[in-house]
């Protein structure tokens, strides 16, 4: 691993703009070294913090990036709960990504089918004998620990052959999706936590201060030659006793 960088924001609004320098700064480094950016999303209040702070860039080019998901809950689209649908209205209506670079599952297959059927689009997008290996990867992380749809104590913490995942037993509803498993997740050239809030500061003194083994789905996110980036607000790293490094909205990561 590249190293893994701790950054603490006063709050969600000066990480935001960080957030989205991240994501261009690594964006035009993907672009100039393999002529795309491959970009995976996760749901929750990640969807709309950056959506606000990629919209809010001038001049955003979108053209050259390929977008895949790092767990989609299995409902269609026009669902509330469909992370896809909800990346649609905030931003994908709004940005110039080609139809062709947005990675969807199925909705309308069963769960098993679900996940065999995105885990082929992952290899037709990434063509080659190994593993995906995405650009950047977002992720969040519950107040359980989990990531991803890879929940604390889940069989599928150990899956190492496949590339993505069926659960049909999430213990957050709803209950049927699809996830990267962790050969994806740690192959990644960069991976960025975005955590915020007080209710998060149990579980991320856990993971980042625990002793080794951690039970905790998200303290297993340790890309083998990547960056490990955990953008956090004062509230989380509340009780934090690790060095961090303390930022403010115009960083450059
Ligand atoms: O599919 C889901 O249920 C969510 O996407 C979930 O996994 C989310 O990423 C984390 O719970 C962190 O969410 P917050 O960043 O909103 O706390």
């Amino acid at each position: 691993m590249a190293g893994r960088r701790v950054l603490v924001f006063p709050s969600s609004v000066e990480l935001g703009p960080v957030l989205a320098h991240l994501v261009t700064s690594r964006a035009e480094k993907a672009i100039a070294s393999h002529g795309r950016f491959s970009l995976g999303l996760s749901g929750g209040s990640l969807v709309s913090m950056l959506s606000k702070e990629l919209l809010a860039l001038p001049n955003l080019d979108c053209s050259k990036w390929i977008v895949g998901f790092c767990d989609e809950r299995l409902v269609p689209f026009d669902d509330p709960d469909s992370t896809y649908g909800l990346y649609k209205s905030h931003l994908f209506s709004k940005v110039n990504i080609p139809a062709s670079g947005i990675l969807t599952i199925d909705s309308s297959l069963p769960v098993t089918d679900c996940a065999e059927d995105y885990e082929r689009k992952l290899k037709e997008a990434f063509p080659g004998d190994g593993l995906p290996v995405f650009d950047l990867l977002l992720l969040g992380m519950g107040p359980d620990g989990h990531t991803c749809s890879l929940f604390p104590d889940h069989p599928l913490l150990e899956e190492t052959n496949k590339i993505v995942a069926p659960i049909s037993d999430s213990p957050k509803p709803p209950p049927l999706r699809v996830t990267m498993t962790f050969p994806v997740v740690n192959s990644a050239r960069c991976v960025a936590f975005v955590s915020t809030g007080g209710s998060k500061a149990p579980v991320l003194k856990e993971v980042l201060e625990g002793k080794g083994d951690s039970l905790f789905p998200a303290a297993r996110v340790l890309p083998t030659n990547g960056e490990l980036f955990w953008l956090v607000d004062d509230p989380a790293a509340a009780s934090l006793t690790i060095q961090v490094e303390r930022l403010s909205s115009g960083a450059k990561l």
